[in-house]
């Protein structure tokens, strides 16, 4: 499995030079390492044989995202680091990031209360406070996910929502599925050319 640049080891781990995009981060399992994976089938070539199998993400790694024909760009940089990382998030914060994917994966009700406490730590982080967020509800593929109702429960969703109105946007998600089946896959692509992009009119390229 090629999943591009690979950065761990027994050293101390820090943010590498290159520019990335996107960061991604989620609690351990929560399925950042697959949708990186997939989202380079959104509007790249999709290998004959998807491997649905990930190992652990000691440290960071990166994924490149390919983007439509006519877009200003080629692709879309996310560096994902392991939910294992977690105290070492933060150096990736002061990066030149755009945005972050932050994935909860609603499938786990006994990790739904730490991942809610993450994500509030990611929006309220200084360094953070002018970037979008995305929170990506995975694996709701599964079939005992928590709904809607019960994860604005469990998380004031909804507050989170009216708290951060044009800054946190929310997105259900399944990494197993093709972009086909799960059209939120393209829109998180999509969201991420227009927030690298800077302009919201980049997308109508798309229909050209
Ligand atoms: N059914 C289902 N399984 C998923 C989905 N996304 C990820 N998984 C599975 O969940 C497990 C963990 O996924 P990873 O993508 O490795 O999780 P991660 O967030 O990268 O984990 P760390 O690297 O440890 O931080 C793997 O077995 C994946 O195949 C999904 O959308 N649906
Ligand atoms: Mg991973």
């Amino acid at each position: 499995m090629s999943n591009g640049g690979l950065c761990c080891g027994s050293g101390p781990v820090s943010p590498t030079d290159d520019t990335d995009d996107i960061l991604f981060v989620g609690l351990q399992g929560s399925g950042k390492t697959l949708l990186g994976q997939r989202l380079r089938t959104v509007y790249g070539k999709a290998p004959t044989t998807f491997r649905l199998v990930t190992t652990e993400t000691n440290g960071s790694q990166d994924f490149r995202i390919p983007t439509f024909k006519g877009c200003p760009f080629k692709e879309i940089r996310i560096r994902e680091c392991g939910g294992s990382m977690q105290p070492l998030w933060r150096n990736w914060y002061s990066r030149p990031i755009k945005a972050v994917v932050f994935t909860l994966d609603v499938s786990d009700p006994a990790a739904l209360a730490a991942g809610g406490v993450e994500l509030q730590r990611v929006l309220q982080h200084p360094e953070l406070s002018s970037k979008p967020i995305c929170l990506a509800l995975t694996k709701v593929d599964l079939p005992f996910t928590a709904t809607r109702a019960e994860l604005d429960l469990a998380l004031g969703l909804c507050d989170l929502q009216e708290l951060y109105p044009s800054r946190l946007r929310i997105m259900a998600i399944s990494s197993v599925r093709s972009p086909e089946e799960c059209p939120e896959l393209e829109a998180l692509v999509d969201w991420m050319i227009e927030i690298k992009a800077g302009d919201q009119t980049v997308l109508s390229a798309k229909k050209n």
